[in-house]
């Protein structure tokens, strides 16, 4: 039996069980990951976040994403605002905005005097405009520029990578957008072989949103730091944001603060909260 150190902590609800690699031994691919997310007979969390080494030159930590379901992924923003909390809390490092490699590229989170982190994520990245199909009660159709499900007419379906891959949708409301099942059905579609987080965004105004997330590999989260992001980006390309301009998206769980402008790199700002400390043997 091997004991492991761990601490929880979330992101505007978005929570995580923090590993530190680098003070202690630990090799995910042996760990019981799924199990220890379960929310009644484990740790509970969205997803576990791993501190390691750097394998890349100027890096100053590796960071690495496993979903609820044990699937290891690319990127988590919430993730990355406690990753700069813990490093510092932990005594990894005494910078306050670290280099952080990750499985798609480097993110550099800063810690603010407020206590709140600002993180760049990098530049978006997209798939070349096509709208990949209509889903009319869980079949799949041709190619079409509008989506319609459930009497939800959703325009353009904007597809952005932030490291991960995000499909985002205008919807007139979130609070009776069809999350779950469409979060669902775009699992399976065939157009996503590696799944995909799906945001559902309600524009307020050229720099305000609603947004909910059904993440990839968890199911609909508190907040999804990457899904704001990628709903920020989908929202100044369809011009229905302000390019360049901090927007407050709003999220089950709070508030998180986004901007970009074409070509440039996505800044988001919000928490980070340390819950408790823990350990477990497996
Ligand atoms: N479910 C995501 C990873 C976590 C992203 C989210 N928690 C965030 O804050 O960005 C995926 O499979 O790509």
């Amino acid at each position: 039996m091997t004991m492991l150190k761990f601490t929880k902590m979330h992101g505007l609800g978005n929570d995580f069980m923090m590993v530190d690699g680098i003070s202690q031994p630990f090799d995910p691919a042996a760990a019981p990951i799924a199990a220890w997310a379960d929310r009644r007979t484990g740790i509970g969390f969205d997803q576990l976040l791993l501190v390691e080494r750097p394998a890349r030159a100027g890096a100053d930590f590796r960071y690495r994403i496993f979903n609820a379901d044990g699937g290891e992924v690319e990127q988590c923003g919430n993730g990355a605002r406690c990753f700069v909390k813990f490093i510092i809390e932990q005594g990894l490092s005494d910078k306050r905005e670290i280099v952080v490699e990750t499985a798609k590229g480097i993110i550099k989170p800063r810690m603010n005097d407020d206590g709140s982190v600002t993180v760049n994520m990098g530049a978006p990245t997209f798939v070349p405009e096509e709208i990949p199909f209509v889903l009319r009660g869980g079949e799949t159709a041709g190619a079409s520029s509008h989506i319609v499900v459930n009497g939800l007419d959703s325009a353009e379906m904007s597809m952005v990578g932030m490291g991960n891959p995000h499909a985002v949708m205008w919807v007139g409301d979130v609070d009776d957008a069809p999350v779950e099942g469409w979060g669902e059905a775009l699992q399976r579609h065939p157009r996503f072989p590696e799944r995909v987080n799906v945001g559902f965004m309600q524009v307020v105004d050229k720099t305000h949103i609603k947004l909910r997330v059904y993440e990839r590999g968890a199911g609909e989260t508190q907040a999804c730091g990457t899904g704001a992001c990628a709903a920020v980006v989908a929202g100044v390309r369809l011009n229905l944001l302000e390019a360049g301009a901090d927007v407050r998206v709003d999220l089950p769980g709070g508030e998180l603060t986004v901007s970009w402008q074409e070509g440039g790199e996505v800044m988001m700002s919000g928490p980070a909260v340390r819950v408790f400390d823990g350990e477990v043997a497996y």
